[in-house]
């Protein structure tokens, strides 16, 4: 078992330092694998916001913004290039600080830094290419006036971000953000903020300008929702649930600020009867809603199954899940950890205990598994016999928990998959590729996997539609989340535009 690093104790970083907190509070940090209390970090709250605010502010500004704002994009993408590189030379150290906060396999932490560090390079390749973008020219049906654009950065950003995947949600913001030429406040979650704050250490490290990127911890009401209502905040980028996102907007809407959301999810993933390799079809089952312990917003967790399988691929998909190595997320080859806390852990029991009471069945798993005596566990669950109107059904319970219906025909798959408030992914899995494309234009989602779930691209959009939330991450989509688009208009004729009459010279 890979040992575990000592926890640093860290201030808030703003204005490229460490300060401890106005008012001196901090939040213990407790390991969900073993529930013991490992560190602590820092509880933010207005008076520190406003702090992180100004020294955004100044670093937007500072010397005509020439330091960053107005910098070249190839400029801003050599410190990009260089947190990127940070990332890979302290990847072990970062994956273990986030499988001891997070709870997740340490081999999924791993793969979590190495996504860090391409989505860092990546957009230091938009910033680089951003500056051969300004000035193009729009065409005009018109000699007389020419117009261009110029993408500008939209100013101090807001960053707020969740705990299930805590460094790599906060990159999908960080590296866009400041590559576009924003300054920015990040506020990752109260649950699993440790490798956000190294990320501060890395600015510094990199030489960062002072107050492009601060880092502030706490609860989302004391630190949270300060950002959200702040007037020298110009935009909020937020990742989390439906319900938070609503109180983001609501504040936002205040200032007309804008706001993208990525919100929560409750997406399906069909998958006909001719798949010719259905132990193929079960491991992306698997993998759309054990993965990261079911707590990924795109979890495929409404598994729908043509009912001329449904019985046989039941059957495989127990089998496999009972060979799920279930341990202490540092072990090696443990392939499911703990969930992130208690309170998310009872949560998870309080949505099985509620499936059975409303009639459903619990196929496998939704106890403790017997082998772990401590730690925030729960077995990967399969339920059946579950009605549309169910909550397992309708609510997304964030955790390794999947509710399975039986469909006759491709319309009635269609009906059921789309029978929800949420739209941010599906899947299907068929063996017949036009039958894929069709059900793919037909789900209601931002995105959709065939013959897969949950493969996840830095150079492809990322987002939800209903109450999933909306704008898009990642690819060249989540440049323009941080970019304003200007138009230059000139006028170039010797000639009087010639609407009013000139007055006679009499
Ligand atoms: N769509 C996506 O890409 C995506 C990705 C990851 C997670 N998620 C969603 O995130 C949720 C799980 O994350 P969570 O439990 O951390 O979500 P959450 O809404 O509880 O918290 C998210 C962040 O918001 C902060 N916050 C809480 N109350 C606030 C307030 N009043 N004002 C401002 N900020 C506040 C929290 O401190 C945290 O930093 C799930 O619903 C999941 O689907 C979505
Ligand atoms: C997109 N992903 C899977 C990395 C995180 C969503 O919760």
């Amino acid at each position: 078992m890979a040992a575990p690093p000592a926890i640093p104790r860290r201030g808030l970083f703003i204005g490229g330092g460490w300060r401890e907190p106005a008012l001196g509070r901090r939040i213990p940090v407790i390991n969900p694998a073993t529930e013991d209390t490992i560190g602590d970090i820092p509880a933010a709250t207005a008076e520190d916001v406003e702090l992180a605010v100004a020294a955004a502010r100044d670093a937007f500004t500072r010397d005509g913004g020439s330091e960053w704002s107005r910098a070249s994009g190839a400029a801003r993408a050599k410190y990009l290039n260089a947190i990127a590189a940070k990332i890979k030379e302290k990847i072990t150290y970062l994956a273990l600080l986030e499988t001891l906060d997070s709870g997740k396999p340490k081999d999924e932490a791993v793969a979590d830094m190495e996504d860090v560090a391409a989505c860092f390079e990546y957009y230091a390749g938009l910033a680089e290419a951003l500056d051969g973008k300004q000035h193009a020219p729009i065409p005009l049906p018109m000699e007389n006036f020419k117009s261009y654009i110029l993408k500008e950065p939209i100013g101090v950003v807001g960053l707020i971000t969740p705990w299930n995947y805590p460094l790599l949600m906060a990159t999908w913001k960080v590296a866009p953000s400041l590559a576009a030429g924003c300054t920015a406040v990040l506020k990752p979650s109260e649950l699993s903020s440790l490798t956000c704050l190294e990320l501060g250490v890395i600015c510094e490290e990199v030489g960062l300008p002072s107050g492009v990127l601060n880092i502030i911890t706490g609860l989302g009401p004391d630190a949270g929702a300060p950002i959200a209502s702040h007037p020298n905040v110009d935009k909020v980028a937020f990742t989390g649930s439906t319900e938070t996102g609503k109180r983001i907007m609501t504040a936002a809407a205040q200032m007309v600020k804008p706001v993208s959301l990525e919100l929560g999810g409750k997406s399906p993933l069909v998958i006909f009867d001719d798949v010719a390799d259905i132990d193929k079809a079960v491991e992306w089952a698997m993998f759309g809603c054990f993965f990261n312990g079911g707590q990924v917003c795109s979890a495929t967790s409404r598994l729908l199954l043509h009912e001329n399988i449904a019985a046989k691929f039941l059957d495989r998909f127990v089998e496999w899940t009972k060979n799920i190595k279930i341990s202490d997320p540092l072990e090696e080859g443990c392939r499911l950890g703990s969930v992130v806390s208690e309170g998310q852990y009872e949560k998870i029991k309080k949505f099985v205990s509620t499936a059975r009471a409303e009639g459903a069945t619990i196929l496998h798993g939704g106890d403790r598994p017997k082998h772990l005596s401590k730690g925030f566990f729960i077995e990967p669950t399969i339920i059946t016999d579950v009605s549309t109107s169910m909550q397992i059904w309708r609510e997304e319970v964030f955790g390794p928990v999947i509710c399975v219906k039986v469909f006759k025909t491709e319309s009635e798959a269609v009906e059921l998959a789309n029978d929800t408030h949420y739209g941010l992914a599906g899947g299907v899995i068929s063996d017949d590729l036009e039958r894929c494309e069709r059900i793919a234009k037909v789900i209601h989602s931002g995105i959709m996997w065939i013959n897969c779930s949950q493969p996840t691209l830095v150079q492809a959009p990322w987002g939800g539609n209903k109450r999933s939330g909306f704008g898009r991450e990642l690819g060249e989509w989540g440049l323009e989340n941080y970019l304003s688009v200007k138009q230059v208009t000139k006028y170039c004729s010797d000639e009087l535009y010639g609407w009013y009459q000139r007055p006679s010279k009499l």
